[in-house]
């Protein structure tokens, strides 16, 4: 139970770390909480809030996992090289997937219940 409670603090830390250093990762969280915000006072649907959850924890770790790969590939690779070059912009066009997905999912969740105030 320590070690757990222990690697939970390591956790923790990381995601500290990337919301200190990551403007990106800033930008995400103030969206999810924006994206929350507007949930709660449109009233969605249980399963509107399971997909919003969901598509907001994948953009998170995709910059966590961008983030990730971007310090291990500066340790790794600290000059120029196309396969750091390779990896930073495999691990960015993963973010980029995630996010266009959210957005999408936010506009089929939340049209219908704006729809429904502006009739
Ligand atoms: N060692 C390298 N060799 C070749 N190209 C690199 C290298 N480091 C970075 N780049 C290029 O510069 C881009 C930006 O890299 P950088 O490390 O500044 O990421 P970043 O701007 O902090 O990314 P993010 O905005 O996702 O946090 C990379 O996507 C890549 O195209």
């Amino acid at each position: 139970m320590r070690r757990f409670i222990q690697s939970c603090g390591f956790a923790a830390a990381g995601i500290r770390l990337a919301l200190r250093t990551q403007r990106h990762m800033r930008i995400h969280v103030t969206a999810a909480l924006i994206v929350t915000a507007t949930g709660m006072i449109l009233g969605i649907r249980a399963m509107e809030w399971a997909l919003l959850v969901l598509v907001m924890g994948v953009v998170i770790c995709a910059e966590l996992l961008n983030t990730a790969i971007e310090n291990v590939v500066d340790l790794a690779s600290p000059d120029i090289h196309p396969l750091a070059k390779a990896a930073k912009d495999t691990a960015s066009g993963a973010v980029l997937v995630a996010v266009i997905a959210a957005i999408i999912i936010g506009f089929i969740i939340f049209i219908p219940h704006l729809w429904n105030i502006v009739l």
